[in-house]
């Protein structure tokens, strides 16, 4: 017997990101090639033209698993009863405008969508925030969430995905080992340059990574800086920024989530209370995580070198001082 639909909303429909995602989403590569989805697509109103046409485009895709689209400005529409959601829709950042500003404008609109998701969406929701600055963004919208309660506040993620898989890509140029190779990647922190891309764990059929490379100058003058400011050099590369690589990821966060996965995971999720590395609890961070079952666990008591313990303190500093820069907003 076939699957009943499951409903995904997507936020940004009709943005870049968009364009890639919703297609790999309605063909199966999200949630697996026997479960039909139902999409829900917001976006703001001067934009629902365009996502007229994408919807179109849809149409003329004949995805047997497409079993129905939803079009709105309305995020009470957009997540009514939906089972997943992808906020991809920000405030980009405009001319003049400091990180504090880019904070306080999107905090507007993730505080109104957390809301919207608590109330509308189905309890067991799960929710993946791509849109920049995704960890503060994923932790506004869990604390508009929790003032509504109903729906699990671990589930209200920032995605760290697109860092890993660049991390992983990155050792497979400098070993000439493949990408499939490799296991036990992990990427710490903020979804921002100081993230930190951690292969101290990781090994290549069977090796230890760290052996492998064995140049620690590598990894700190260019492994760290390659992947942390990736997303800048895409931008300047391509006048745009990553859009096809970002939907991917955000595709395998979502994927290994529901559907499992036999290898560690980076995913930005609240930090647990009393965790083995010492976040603050609820804060969005990067974490190593095992998913099983359609639920995600961070890996605990993983050893923290010196190194690696100033790493991880300045990209939580940062993200402590965007909470700092959207408290008032959470009150
Ligand atoms: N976490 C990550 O790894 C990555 C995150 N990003 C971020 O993803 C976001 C989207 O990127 P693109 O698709 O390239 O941007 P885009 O500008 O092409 O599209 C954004 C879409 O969101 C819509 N939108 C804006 N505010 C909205 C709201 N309140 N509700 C619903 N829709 C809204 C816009 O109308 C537009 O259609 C950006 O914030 C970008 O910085 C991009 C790449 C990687
Ligand atoms: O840098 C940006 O604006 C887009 C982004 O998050 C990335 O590519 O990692």
């Amino acid at each position: 017997m076939s699957k009943a639909p499951v409903r995904v909303a997507v936020t940004g429909a009709a943005g870049q990101i968009g364009y890639s995602l919703l297609f790999r989403i309605a063909s199966g590569e999200m949630l697996g090639k026997d479960q039909p989805v139902i999409l829900q697509l917001l976006d703001l109103p001067q934009a629902q033209k365009a996502v007229q046409g994408v919807i179109m485009e849809l149409e003329d895709c004949a995805f047997p698993l497409l079993a129905g689209v939803v079009a709105t400005d309305d995020p009470n529409v957009a997540f009514k009863d939906a089972d997943y959601c992808l906020l991809v829709g920000a405030r980009p950042r405009g001319p003049g405008m400091e990180r504090a500003d880019l904070l306080t404008a999107n905090g507007a609109i993730f505080t109104v969508q957390g809301k919207a998701i608590a109330e509308n969406a189905n309890e067991n929701v799960k929710v993946l925030v791509v849109g920049n600055p995704c960890n503060t963004n994923a932790y506004i919208a869990r604390a508009a969430a929790i003032k509504v309660g109903r729906t699990n506040p671990n589930n209200y993620h920032g995605m760290l995905r697109l860092d890993h898989n660049r991390a992983l890509s990155q050792l497979s140029a400098k070993t000439g080992r493949p990408v499939s190779s490799f296991k036990q990647m992990v990427v710490w922190g903020n979804h921002s340059p100081t993230m930190y891309a951690d292969y101290r764990f990781a090994t290549s059929n069977g090796d230890n990574v760290k052996a492998l490379v064995n140049d620690a100058v590598w990894n700190n003058d260019v492994f760290l800086p390659t992947v942390g400011k990736r997303g800048a050099a895409i931008i300047d590369a391509r006048g745009l920024s990553s859009a096809a690589s970002a939907a991917n990821a955000a595709i395998d966060h979502m994927h290994d989530w529901a559907l499992g996965s036999d290898d560690w995971v980076t995913m930005g999720v609240p930090a647990p209370a009393g965790n083995s590395y010492g976040i603050p609890e609820g804060v969005v961070f990067g974490f190593p995580c095992e998913c099983k079952g359609g639920s995600f666990k961070v890996i605990e008591g993983l050893e923290i070198d010196a190194y690696s313990k100033e790493k991880i303190q300045k990209t939580l500093d940062e993200l402590e001082g965007e909470r700092a820069a959207v408290a008032d907003m959470l009150k």
